[in-house]
């Protein structure tokens, strides 16, 4: 049995008004409140089921006020973080990008996970960040990305933090396991020898492939 904790602890970053309280109440309610006192972070402690066995896991959530401050505390602090921009706002993409770099220097060399989420994609019409170009930032920061309505769709919102509760929980139960149980170079090449058939008799004039 592993004893590591079963806690979640997420980090809401962003610029202003891009919507991370409306996403987080979102996901927490299922409800769209329009307007928010943002003068104090809220931190919320939930129990939720986002995995097939149904086993709870306790999260807590950081909704922070970007008042200027330099979130570092709130970075060593959590284990993954949802990094929010507005797709109509191309001064919190950069920051965005900004923030997900300054995670991965604090972060080093503990592991973490990261989604950039872009909110308010109702507001089409408006948008001013392309899907690609963010795209192309997560994939230099190796996190997950998603567009959302924290508005329009429950269902984005959920998606969003349950793929980054998913990621989180198997890098935890990874980072658990016990040394020899992790799949390393020796075993990935054994389970490849079998795929390609190098431990079978018949086969074993096969190249064989060596990592
Ligand atoms: N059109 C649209 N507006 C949204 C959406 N999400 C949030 N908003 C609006 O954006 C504004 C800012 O939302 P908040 O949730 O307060 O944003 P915040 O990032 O927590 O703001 P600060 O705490 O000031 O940094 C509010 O007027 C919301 O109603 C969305 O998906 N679509």
């Amino acid at each position: 049995m592993t004893n590591f904790s079963n806690k979640i602890k997420i980090a809401i970053l962003g610029r202003h008004q891009v919507g991370k309280s409306a996403i987080t109440v979102r996901y927490l309610t299922k409800r769209f409140i329009g307007e928010y006192s943002s003068a104090h972070d809220f931190l919320y402690k939930h129990s939720v089921n986002f995995e097939e066995n149904h086993v709870p896991v306790e999260i807590e959530i950081l909704d922070t006020c970007s008042n200027g401050c330099s979130y570092d505390d709130v970075i060593r602090w959590a284990d993954s973080f949802l990094v929010i921009y507005s797709i109509v706002d191309r001064d919190s993409f950069h920051e965005a990008e900004k923030l997900l770099k300054k995670i991965s220097k604090l972060k080093l060399p503990s592991y973490y996970t990261a989604l950039m989420l872009g909110n308010k994609n109702d507001l089409e019409h408006s948008r001013t960040v392309s899907v690609s170009e963010a795209q192309e930032v997560s994939l230099n920061y190796n996190c997950q990305f998603l567009e959302v309505s924290a508005a329009e769709s429950y269902s984005g919102v959920q998606l969003a933090f349950h793929s980054l509760l998913k990621e989180t929980r198997s890098s935890q139960l990874h980072r658990n396991l016990p040394i020899r149980r992790k799949l390393g170079v020796n075993s990935v090449s054994k389970a490849l020898g079998n795929i390609f058939g190098k431990n079978s008799k018949a086969d074993r004039k096969r190249p064989s492939l060596s990592i």
